[in-house]
Order: C-alpha cells, then structure tokens, then sequence
C-alpha cells in the first residue's frame, strides 16, 4: 500500500503546460513516468489536420510513453467551458464532430479511456432539454468508446470552479453514468472520481469510495486547497488511494495537479523516482 503502490499517469494539460504540447510527453518520460492523460488538446477544434494528430501520436509514440486517458472536444478549457455535449447549437454539433476523431485517435495508441465532460448550463435554454441532448451525445460516445474498447469516463467538477457545471457531486455524476448504461445496455459508462473537485465541493470522501468505487473508470487527484501537488494541502491522498484499492480500485491514478511556482519536471518531489513507473500489476 502506498503511493508506491499506485500506478499513475501524468495529465499533460495541467502539468507540463510550460513547453510545447508536442513536448510534454518526452518530459513526463525524462521524469519518469511510462503513462499521460490529455484534454482534448485543440481547443478551437474538434476535427484537427490529419497531420496534427500524426504529430501528437509520434510524440507520445517517441516519448515511449502510453496514453492512458483522453478527453472529447471540451470547448475552451482551459477557459470558460466545461464540455461541448449538452451545449446546444454549434457546440452540440462540435462535440459530435469529434466523437470519431477522438476515438479514433484514442484507438491508434491504445489508449481505453475517454472522458465526456458534461458542459455547462446556458442561460436562456432549458436545463431538461439540455440533459436530453446530453443523454443523445452521450450515447454516440458511448459507442464509439464500445467499438474501440474503451470506457466512457463521465466527470464531476467543482461548483466554486466551474458554478455553471451541473454535475458537482458524484451522486450527480454517477446518475447520468446510469442513465447512459441503461440507454446503450453496454455497461462502459463509469464516473471519473477526481478527489480534488470532489473535495472542493465538500463531499465526504470514504464515503464516496465506499459507495461507488465499484462504478468508478478513473481516478484523478489534486490536493485541496490550491489543485497543487500530494503535500501541498491538507488532503490524505495516500490514505485515501489505500482505500480506493482496497475497495476494489485497481486502475490508474490520474496527476492533474498544478505544478505551483516551479517547474514542471520538479513537482513530484513527492514521489520517488522508482514508484514513477507504476506498480506491476
Ligand atoms: O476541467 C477540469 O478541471 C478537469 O478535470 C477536466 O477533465
């Protein structure tokens, strides 16, 4: 047990955002890592140059590093937008532009994961006919994650970040996880339980592994208050990754913390350099 025990994966939209994108991979590897997450890196675009994503796959490819997690087309995040799917208009239509590309995408490096951020509320439209539409996109993913083998990761934010986000606690999220399987009957829809934005919203978190570790496709963590790195804040996130496993949680720890006043390459002071690479299991 421990955090020797995990098996981790470096989110290269949150770490390592000082160098170019094409970059990232090649440092997470030089730090020691074997595994890295994305957003969905185009931020204007859910169907980018064929030769923008042959350039992101040699790199990763290059690097010698698996990705292990990839989010659809999100609109701008970083930015004022927390997912594309249940925005209705263009955004709707955006994020189905992308389904296909991001799995493909996905499929072409193995990768088995890929997240739906749920987007935000908009004034002026109804939140019912947002959540049908939702539910329409959702299943599309769904899907297309079926045919690539992959799971379909739906993610709860936190409300002091993200006020317009309606998924902001894992009940919330876990509910339209349901929804999903229910509607497709492929039972690959599962809640991305990220510690930091659950915690931002209060949650009590034994409580929340101990109910849904079961439902649950990934794991990210920060440390609350600040998203910094384990250590920086007051969260017991070796305690509560120990729990996680011994509930039943066997995948990937996602870092999707912020670096702080340093760089990159120097935030994981508080992970020895031999438990980079993940346990073997
Ligand atoms: O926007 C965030 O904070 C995320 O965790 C996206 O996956």
């Amino acid at each position: 047990m421990g955090f020797a025990d995990q098996r981790f994966t470096v989110n290269l939209s949150i770490l390592f955002t000082e160098l170019p994108l094409l970059e990232r991979p090649a440092a997470a590897a030089e730090a020691g890592f074997g595994a890295v997450e994305l957003w969905w890196p185009w931020v204007d675009s859910p169907e980018p140059a064929q030769s923008e994503l042959d350039a992101l796959r040699t790199a990763i490819e290059d690097a010698g590093v698996r990705l292990t997690g990839l989010n659809f087309y999100a609109g701008r995040l970083p930015g004022p937008d927390r997912g594309a799917l249940s925005v209705p208009g263009e955004e709707s239509a955006r994020f189905r532009a992308n389904v296909e590309v991001a799995a493909g995408f996905a499929e072409s490096l193995g990768c088995r994961a890929l997240n739906a951020l749920y987007g935000n509320r908009v004034d002026g439209a109804d939140p019912a006919e947002q959540d049908a539409l939702a539910l329409e996109n959702l299943v599309l993913a769904a899907r297309a994650a079926d045919r690539i083998g992959a799971v379909l990761l739906i993610e709860a934010l936190n409300q002091p970040e993200s006020p317009h986000y309606p998924l902001v606690s894992a009940p919330a999220a876990v509910g339209v996880v349901d929804r999903v399987n229910a509607a497709t009957g492929l039972d690959n829809a599962r809640f991305l339980m990220d510690l930091y934005h659950l915690a931002m919203n209060g949650e009590d978190l034994p409580a929340v592994i101990d109910r849904h570790a079961g439902r649950t496709g990934h794991v990210q963590i920060a440390d609350s208050p600040g998203r910094g790195a384990p250590g920086t804040g007051s969260l017991p996130l070796e305690e509560l990754l120990d729990r996680l496993r011994k509930a039943g949680y066997d995948g990937r720890v996602g870092l999707e913390y912020k670096p702080g006043d340093r760089p990159s390459a120097e935030a994981f002071d508080w992970l020895p350099r031999e438990a980079r690479r993940g346990a073997s299991r």
